[in-house]
């Protein structure tokens, strides 16, 4: 089984077909100016509405930190995902304060990932951009990893049988003139969790944050 998590919910209909499909977590985007970020009340009402088995992800770019703590605090968000320099020091400041951290970057720098996960993603985030998966192949982390970039129903399969990810991130591939398709995400999920080996991920401190 290979985790899965489906990116950039917008609206309450997204939930509803999640809460059918049962990935393992959500993201929402708060990144500024991007086409999937939304609103703290929008995301407030997407959380309650969310299945609490699925792990519900913030995703950010240039964010203040204390809007991100904000969202931890009030329950809306358990895990952070950031989009920033290898050196960010807000990485450090949210594990010190206890929050589960997924840092995104390129494979060139995941060597250099101080976070609790790392996502493998390219440099146009939710562009639907495919990684070079045959370089990647030749430099495999040896942590898991979450894999990202121009994921799809029709290449999950091979991607996971090439690069064994213990998650898959997808935001573009589950989507048709840019909302999000229940047949899709259905596809998906189901297609993950048939493929490769478990790993545990997104499990620290889950219990406080929940
Ligand atoms: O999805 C976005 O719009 C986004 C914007 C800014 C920073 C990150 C963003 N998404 C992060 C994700 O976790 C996506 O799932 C990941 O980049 C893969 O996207 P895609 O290639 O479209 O499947």
């Amino acid at each position: 089984m290979t985790q899965i998590k489906i990116c950039g919910l917008m609206r309450p209909a997204d939930v509803v077909m999640v809460n059918r499909a049962q990935p393992d977590a959500i993201g929402m985007v708060f990144a500024p100016g991007r086409r999937r970020q939304i609103t703290v009340a929008t995301a407030r009402q997407l959380a309650q509405q969310l299945d609490s088995r699925i792990r519900r992800v913030g995703v950010f770019t240039t964010n203040q930190l204390s809007e991100i703590l904000a969202l931890v605090q009030q329950h809306i968000i358990q895990v952070v995902q950031l989009h920033a320099a290898v050196d960010d020091p807000r990485i450090a400041s949210l594990m010190a304060a206890h929050v589960p951290v997924i840092q995104a970057m390129p494979p060139a720098n995941a060597t250099q990932c101080q976070a609790d996960y790392l996502l493998l993603d390219n440099a146009r985030p939710g562009s639907g951009q495919v990684l070079d998966w045959n370089q990647l192949q030749s430099q495999r982390p040896i942590r898991p990893f979450i894999l990202a970039g121009g994921l799809t129903p029709t290449n999950v399969v091979t991607a996971i049988n090439k690069l064994h990810p213990a998650m898959v991130d997808v935001a573009s591939g589950v989507e048709t003139a840019g909302n999000k398709d229940r047949e899709k995400i259905d596809l998906m999920v189901q297609r993950a969790h048939q493929m490769g080996v478990s790993a545990p991920l997104l499990t620290r401190n889950m219990e406080e944050l929940a």
